[in-house]
């Protein structure tokens, strides 16, 4: 079985700066993955036959972004193989970690492997984009400044620190906060130099922490121990530390019954570290992504 990573994103920083006529928001943020998430097994499958094995509580089948990036590929190259996926999920759903995005890329990854399709790295992000905003930047691994909806991504090298991550009790849905009339829309459009220089915010972060109360609260906490922000449209609040063990002793003081986990800051996407020892291991194997 192919087992590969689906690794949680932050936001280390993110701004909207304008609304599209589609509905849709032009933004600023800075991705980079964690050394933490899901993990995903692909087994081939006869006659296009796609399962998912468990399946996601709460989210039928058909809805799941990684039997729609599957059926998803299917479609687009006519390809009549199948696949059996195992899930094993770790990830908060609506904790601004892109779980359900970064599932939906390792499963477009795997699969054109898996059923050697050979569609080149550009071909699967422009496929992944149809599915949300921040399959594109899973799909091509890369730490990135992201403009546009997200989707126009510059490589970036920001420092690879430990992260506490913390999760409040709650789940944001991403649309409420876009729609919301109170949402910060007008930041200004800046160079990757100088949002590198100024520090760094969430628009979205005074919204989700007026409506929901527990991320006020647990944010308040985080910040007696070091500079800590919301990632994507929240709920999940992260802190960098210089080592983990300083990460692991503040998640300990956390307040009774705080979800949580430390992890590496990587600029290289953990699914491509897995691509690359899997092909190392196997140097005869399908090495286009
Ligand atoms: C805010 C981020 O988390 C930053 O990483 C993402 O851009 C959100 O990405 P996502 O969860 O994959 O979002 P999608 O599933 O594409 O969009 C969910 C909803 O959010 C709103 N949305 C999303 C992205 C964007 N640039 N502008 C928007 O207005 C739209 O109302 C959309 O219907
Ligand atoms: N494989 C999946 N994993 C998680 N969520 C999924 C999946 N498939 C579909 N979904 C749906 O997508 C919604 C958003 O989940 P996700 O974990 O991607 O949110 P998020 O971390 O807030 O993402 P983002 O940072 O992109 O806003 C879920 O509430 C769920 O209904």
């Amino acid at each position: 079985m192919m087992v590969l990573p689906a690794p949680a994103k932050l936001n280390l920083f993110l701004y909207i700066t304008g609304r599209r006529d589609d509905g849709y928001h032009n933004l600023q943020t800075l991705f980079q993955f964690v050394d933490h998430g899901d993990s995903l097994g692909f087994e081939p499958a006869p006659d296009g036959e796609l399962s998912l094995h468990p399946a996601l509580p709460g989210v039928a089948e058909e809805q799941n972004l990684i039997i729609k990036a599957a059926r998803l590929l299917q479609h687009h190259t006519g390809c009549t193989q199948g696949a059996r996926i195992h899930l094993t999920k770790r990830l908060p759903m609506g904790g601004g970690l892109g779980g359900g995005s970064s599932d939906a890329a390792t499963t477009l990854v795997a699969l054109n492997r898996l059923w050697q399709l050979g569609l080149p790295t550009e071909q699967l992000a422009q496929l992944g984009l149809t599915l949300g905003a921040d399959v594109p930047v899973f799909i091509r691994g890369q730490a990135a400044f992201a403009e546009g909806v997200g989707d126009i991504l510059t490589p970036a090298h920001p420092p690879e620190p430990w992260y506490l991550v913390l999760h409040p009790e709650i789940e944001v849905a991403t649309a409420a906060v876009f729609n919301d009339p109170e949402l910060t829309r007008n930041s200004p459009v800046l160079s990757l130099q100088q949002r590198l220089a100024l520090p760094w915010q969430n628009d979205c972060e005074p919204l989700v922490k007026k409506h929901h109360p527990e991320v006020a609260k647990l944010l308040g906490w985080l910040l007696e121990y070091a500079p800590s922000r919301m990632t994507g449209t929240g709920a999940c609040i992260f802190a960098s530390f210089g080592s983990r063990e300083k990460a692991e002793q503040t998640l300990a003081k956390a307040p009774e019954g705080t979800r949580g986990f430390v992890a590496k800051g990587c600029n290289l996407s953990p699914l491509f570290s897995a691509l690359q020892k899997m092909d190392a291991a196997t140097p005869s194997s399908n090495t286009a992504t």
